[in-house]
């Protein structure tokens, strides 16, 4: 086990709750976790807390079986070998690009420093504002900057505060792709927080849904997206029609798992299918509203007197009146 975490809580003064409760977790040397959760739930603190930056009120942390010294123990805050990435750039004003990222590898030999420096300008697509100074660039750019820098000497454990939120989408994907490429190929433990639940889902080996300075719900991607344990964290992820079970049993008395169970239900967007003539298993839908997301459209529906459930469709429906069916396997019982 490369990095055991036991019981972190920490209470900011003056606040009435703390911004972090209990949180206990391991993880193994490449592992990568995801740490998701809305604005406030305490995901940078705990961050904080990890990279030895914050005293935490409780808690343990062991890097390789030794203890992590808290910022009251130590005469500098931090650790060597855990590495927090801020949201904040930190770049150093009167320095170039090149020489900002340099700044990490000053301990090399220059002719390694030179090719290491090359080869992050490159990945974080830095070609052309390597003599310019941190004031001349944009926001999305100095995020590069402070990535390429972060990643010059790829640490044990890479801790990620939203490292990719201020860059425009071409330029997400193609960055997020060469520094996940780059970390994975290092072999470092990755804590990574973000608020794209598209990015959580999709890089991240374990997630943690966080809130209230808890967690929520852990698992992989695939679990907490198919199997949330609450009401709250199958609504995190969107695509979520929640309803009474009655509810749909009324549209759709066809289906016998209804006098089985009870309670509410999350049918996913995708789950909810929509054909243009009935059978067996469809109820009549109408259309009340579309919208286009470019791969697909979203498509909102009245069915019976007052149920409005949400559909996805490849295609524009054609007709107002359509027939809309599910896979009583699909259903998540909340
Ligand atoms: N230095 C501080 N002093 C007092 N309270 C703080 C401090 N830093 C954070 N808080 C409070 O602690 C709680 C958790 O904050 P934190 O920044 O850890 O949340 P977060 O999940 O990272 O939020 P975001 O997604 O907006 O960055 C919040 O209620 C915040 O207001």
């Amino acid at each position: 086990m490369l990095l055991e975490v036991e019981n972190i809580s920490k209470k900011y003064e003056n606040a009435l709750t703390p911004a972090v409760s209990g949180i206990s977790f391991t993880l193994d040397e490449g592992q990568w976790l995801g740490l998701i959760g809305e604005s406030g739930c305490g995901k940078s603190t705990l961050l904080r807390i990890l990279a030895a930056l914050e005293e935490p009120d409780t808690g343990l942390i062991r890097l390789n079986g030794k203890k992590v010294l808290s910022p009251a123990w130590k005469l500098i805050a931090g650790h060597s070998d855990i590495k927090l990435v801020h949201q904040d750039y930190q770049l150093m004003p009167r320095h170039t690009v090149w020489e900002n990222i340099a700044y990490s590898l000053r301990a090399y030999k220059p002719e390694y420093q030179r090719k290491r420096v090359g080869e992050l300008i490159e990945r974080c697509k830095l070609d052309n504002l390597s003599d310019k100074l941190p004031a001349q660039l944009s926001g999305g750019q100095q995020q590069r900057v402070a990535l390429a820098r972060s990643l010059a000497e790829i640490p044990m454990v890479l801790l990620l505060d939203e490292p990719f939120s201020n860059l425009d989408y071409t330029h997400k994907n193609a960055v997020r792709q060469q520094i996940v490429e780059m970390i994975r190929e290092n072999g470092t433990t990755v804590i990574w927080v973000t608020h794209d639940t598209a990015e959580a889902l999709a890089f991240p080996d374990t997630l943690a849904l966080m809130r209230d300075g808890q967690w929520l719900q852990t698992g992989t991607p695939q679990t907490l997206y198919h199997q949330p344990n609450s009401e709250y964290a199958a609504n995190f992820w969107g695509n979520a029609n929640i309803v009474a079970a009655d509810a749909l049993a009324q549209i759709w008395p066809q289906f016998s798992i209804f006098q089985q169970k009870t309670g509410n239900v999350c049918l996913r967007f995708e789950h909810l299918e929509l054909q243009p003539n009935p059978t067996a298993n469809t109820a009549q839908a109408r259309l009340l509203q579309t919208r286009f997301l470019g791969h697909y459209y979203e498509i909102d529906l009245l069915l019976g007197e007052n149920l409005r459930l949400t559909a996805k469709a490849n295609t524009l429906p054609n007709n107002h009146l359509l027939y809309a069916t599910f896979h009583p396997d699909t259903l998540i019982w909340l």
